[in-house]
């Protein structure tokens, strides 16, 4: 079954958030003191994030990523991922985490079914690194993305967030990454989210990035694949990872648009930066899997054309990355 929103676009990717916690505090996802604790009985239980995955496959989604907050946290989180990943039609069960945890856990991921590690690594010096992460430890994050390949799994797609002033020095670094450890590179254009005063100031655009890198690179357009998210792909001449820009705010994917989200604690939304959410809870407590089938297909339909972000002028709601997902 192919689901399709009133667009035309195909939507068959779904990110479902399980927490909103997280065992960091980036500087451009939360403020220093976290986000708000949600209520233990706020938070769905995995039964019912099963249920919202069952229902959203049965529609014609085909790839689910499991994001947060920080998904690897949450207790029993490997038994869940098991439980997704036997999900009858589901092709493709992806992580997206910051990599604290993956040393310890790498292996039961992958023995859990999951087929591909997002990793968030945004300096690969120390210091900028615990900075930016408000006290994140980047060694763990590197024996983390070892891990990750020791155990099975292909090299983790890298996402680098760059900040004019705080991390774009490392750009070529980062791209040196495809070549000698052969991880795809994303860079991803900084998303005002926090209401914090010229957020501008640390915005470069997918096309400076992408100039920095060929004023020494030449590049290969790299083809995407059909369950691709919203990076546009390079590749460096021989190297074994590809190198992608994620133009999340200047750029035009929403076109493209092949998703939808859940929050952790329910409330699904049609666009990252829309307003709207509609709450799933009054279809999971009690479950009425015919009601939720109903109510997902109306969030698919009203999935809003894309976002207004523009540098100038554009007013958010303050939110945090953490509680959606990303
Ligand atoms: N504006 C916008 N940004 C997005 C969207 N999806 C993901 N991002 C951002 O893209 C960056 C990378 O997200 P990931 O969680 O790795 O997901 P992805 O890029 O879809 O991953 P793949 O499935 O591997 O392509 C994060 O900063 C996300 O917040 C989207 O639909 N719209
Ligand atoms: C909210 S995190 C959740 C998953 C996990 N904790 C991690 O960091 O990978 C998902 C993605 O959102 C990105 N993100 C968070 N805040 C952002 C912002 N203000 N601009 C751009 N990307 C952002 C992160 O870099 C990460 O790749
Ligand atoms: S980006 Fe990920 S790791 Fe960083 S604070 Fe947000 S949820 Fe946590
Ligand atoms: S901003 Fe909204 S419409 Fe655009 S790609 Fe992201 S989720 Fe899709």
């Amino acid at each position: 079954m192919q689901l399709t929103d009133s667009l035309g676009r195909t939507i068959n990717y779904l990110r479902l958030s399980v927490t909103d916690r997280c065992n960091m505090r980036c500087s451009y996802c939360m403020p220093a003191e976290g986000v708000t604790r949600k209520r233990h009985e706020d938070v769905l239980r995995y039964e019912e994030q099963q249920l919202i995955a069952e229902t959203a496959v049965s529609l014609g989604i085909e790839k689910i990523r499991i994001t947060g907050g920080e998904p690897l946290v949450r207790a029993g989180i490997v038994e869940f991922l098991s439980r997704l990943a036997n999900i009858d039609g589901l092709r493709h069960l992806a992580i997206t985490t910051n990599g604290l945890l993956l040393d310890k856990m790498a292996v039961d991921l992958y023995e859990a079914g999951v087929q591909r590690l997002n990793v968030s690594l945004d300096s690969l010096h120390r210091e900028t690194f615990a900075a930016i992460t408000r006290g994140g430890d980047l060694d763990r994050v590197l024996s983390g993305l070892d891990a990750a390949e020791r155990a099975g799994f292909p090299p983790p797609k890298i996402n680098m967030v760059v900040m004019r002033g705080v991390n774009d020095g490392e750009i070529l670094d980062f791209a040196e990454l495809t070549r000698s450890r052969g991880n795809s590179v994303r860079f991803i254009e900084y998303m005002p989210v926090l209401k914090e005063d010229a957020w501008q100031r640390y915005c470069i655009s997918g096309e400076e990035i992408l100039q920095r890198i060929t004023a020494h690179h030449t590049l290969e357009h790299v083809c995407k694949g059909a369950f691709a998210g919203p990076s546009c792909d390079f590749r460096i001449q021989g190297a074994q990872g590809t190198l992608g820009i994620i133009t999340a705010v200047s750029g035009h994917f929403c076109g493209e648009c092949n998703r939808i989200r859940v929050t952790s604690t329910g409330q699904a939304k049609g666009c990252l930066f829309s307003d709207e959410t509609t709450d799933l809870v009054p279809y999971l407590r009690p479950p009425d899997p015919a009601a939720l089938t109903e109510v997902m297909k109306r969030i698919v339909m009203a999935k809003p054309k894309g976002h207004h972000i523009t540098s100038n002028g554009y007013e958010h709601k303050n939110f945090t990355m953490a509680q959606i997902g990303g």
